[in-house]
């Protein structure tokens, strides 16, 4: 059965659609980011899952059954500014939390598991920012959850306190467990998940491993002196941009071309077997950030071609 499955989910908030018939079917013990720029959707889709939205359209199942309600026992959740009661210890706030769920962890042990034992006895008020996360991760740890839904869990964080934190995180959940995250980055989401959704003004354009949305963003610039025609190198398969750069002189019959193409065999195979010559060739990898910030901001809205559906 699926933990999780939307059908033609829609929210809207007046006249913003923040969500757009959405369809996720999520397994058990699969890992997934969902990604997306600022107002995309992500914490909607979120509150959507813990029945703390009912969304206008569509249907959500959750373990089989309309969200919220007896299922809270089931599934652990860390909300992006999530408010905390600043005058309470950590271990009992963490307690407290436990209680709620009809089995749970003892706090010394979900408190050594987030890295915060040193701090059980302080107040949650003089906790910086990181080690808020970090309660944040132990209240939806605590009671051994099926299903983890964790907004922007690393948002404040620097690199190593992420690394940090997807170390613990990983190591506390349990084979089975569920993990759904939101993240802005993509490099984030491909150390940690097996799978990815890209969200887009309330759209989901991609559904994919990491490695699948990697090829699909992933470009590259080969960089060739070659005597082979400019249109004609655009006109192959997988060649998205071709340019001259503008100072580069003729040289032995041989001109310079920067290619853009999704790989570079989709520049250099069909340039032999035509029998162009080469010289000169260098290959550089584009920026994921970059080649993602592309993907998002360029494609269009609904119906896109773009759309990837499938994790593979
Ligand atoms: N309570 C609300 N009232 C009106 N509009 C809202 C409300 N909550 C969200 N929105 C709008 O819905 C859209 C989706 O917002 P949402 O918070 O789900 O995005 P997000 O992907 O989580 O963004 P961020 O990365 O900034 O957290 C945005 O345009 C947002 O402005």
């Amino acid at each position: 059965m699926a933990v999780l499955e939307l059908e033609q989910v829609g929210v809207r908030y007046g006249e913003v659609v923040a969500l757009d018939q959405v369809e996720i079917v999520i397994g058990r013990g699969e890992v997934v980011a969902v990604l997306g720029a600022n107002g995309a959707g992500k914490s909607t889709l979120f509150d959507v899952l813990l029945g703390l939205l009912r969304p206008g359209d569509g249907t959500v199942r959750v373990f089989g059954r309309a969200p919220g309600g007896a299922l809270r026992s089931r599934v652990g959740a860390m909300l992006q500014n999530a408010g905390l009661p600043g005058q309470v210890s950590v271990a009992e706030l963490v307690r407290l939390v436990g209680r709620s769920y009809p089995s749970s962890l003892s706090v010394d042990e979900v408190l050594d598991r987030v890295g915060l034992s040193r701090k059980r006895d302080r107040t949650v008020e003089v906790l910086s920012g990181g080690e808020r996360q970090r309660l944040l991760l132990a209240m939806a740890l605590v009671g051994e959850p099926e299903l983890l839904v964790l907004d922007e869990p690393t948002a404040a964080m620097d690199v190593d306190a992420r690394r940090g934190f997807w170390e613990r995180t990983r190591a506390s959940v349990g084979e089975g467990v569920t993990l759904v995250f939101a993240t802005h980055d993509l490099a984030e989401a491909d150390a940690v998940a097996d799978r990815v959704l890209v969200l887009q003004r309330g759209r989901l354009i991609a559904d994919a491993s990491p490695a699948v949305l990697k090829r699909q963003v992933s470009r590259v610039m080969v960089t060739v002196s070659t005597d082979a025609p400019h249109e004609v190198v655009a006109a192959w398969d997988g060649v998205d941009r071709v340019e001259e750069p503008l100072d580069a002189a003729v040289v032995d019959g041989l001109w310079k071309l920067h290619v853009w193409a999704n790989a570079a065999e989709n520049v250099v195979v069909p340039m032999a077997q035509a029998g162009f010559r080469m010289r000169g060739l260098s290959v550089d990898e584009a920026d994921l950030e970059e080649a993602f910030a592309e993907l998002t901001a360029t494609t269009a809205g609904p119906g896109s071609p773009a759309a990837t559906q499938g994790a593979a």
